[in-house]
């Protein structure tokens, strides 16, 4: 009898459950800059865009970069059990729409999520196998204070609530699966995809590949 070689779906589109790729870090360390910078560079991965209550800052697109609603809007959402998690944060709500997210990983999409510690650990309770959680340090307090100012979207009282939360912020380093110090943007983009890289290939996740796997190990004839 002639058997076919059997071959697995090296693509890894549909081979497997998404995963939910969070990315984490004190206010001004770079991880919105990392986050669109791996949305450009890798169409398997989706933004998860999140709800607020803060205003837009310039160039921010509603239903882009955020969903930017009331607060009466975000306490409705909350009562009908619409996120995934949510945080206050900065005096401003934040949240995960549910919606999107559930859906896309049975089809093993991959989510970006570019939210605080608290939504990480809410992520993480709820549905820990999916979630690879990346934390990015800035190289010096003192750079983190350059960067928020040299961004130019906050207010020199913004800044500094910022930057006093920082500390508390980066206590929270020891939740997170991966650490990468921020310095070189390109260095630091490089070691974020290959986590991203190496998490597709877990084998837990490879979930398409067991009957690959059982015909390769099949007895000869
Ligand atoms: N490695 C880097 N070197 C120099 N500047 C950087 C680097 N990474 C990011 N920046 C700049 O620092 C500023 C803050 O970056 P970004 O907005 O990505 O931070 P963030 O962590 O997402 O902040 P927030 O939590 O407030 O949204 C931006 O102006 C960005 O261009
Ligand atoms: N828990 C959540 N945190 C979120 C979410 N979206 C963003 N964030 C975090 O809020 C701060 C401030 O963001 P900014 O855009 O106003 O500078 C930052 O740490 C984000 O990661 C979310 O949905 N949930």
């Amino acid at each position: 009898m002639v058997q076919s070689t059997p071959s697995p779906d090296t693509t890894g589109t549909l081979a497997r459950r998404g995963l939910m790729f969070i990315l984490s870090s004190p206010s001004g360390a770079g991880k919105t800059t990392i986050a669109r910078m791996l949305l450009e560079h890798d169409p398997q991965l989706r933004n998860s865009v999140s709800c607020t209550t803060r205003q837009p800052r310039p160039g921010e697109i509603d239903g882009e970069h955020y969903h930017f609603i009331t607060h009466e809007q975000f306490d409705a959402m909350v009562e009908a059990g619409e996120f995934l998690e949510w945080a206050t944060v900065f005096g401003q709500s934040y949240g995960t729409p549910k919606a999107q997210v559930k859906a896309g990983l049975k089809d093993g999409v991959d989510y970006m999520f570019d939210i605080d510690w608290q939504g990480t650990q809410q992520l993480y309770q709820k549905l820990e196998r999916d979630v690879v959680r990346v934390f990015l340090l800035p190289p010096s307090i003192e750079e983190l204070r350059r960067r928020l100012t040299g961004r130019g979207t906050d207010s020199a009282e913004v800044i500094h609530g910022r930057m006093e939360r920082a500390r508390s912020e980066i206590s929270h380093w020891d939740g997170y699966d991966y650490v990468v110090v921020n310095d070189d943007i390109a260095s630091c983009f490089e070691e974020v995809k290959k986590i991203l890289h190496a998490e597709r290939l877990r084998r837990a996740r490879q979930t398409g590949l067991i009957g690959f796997v059982r015909e390769l190990m099949q007895p000869d004839d």
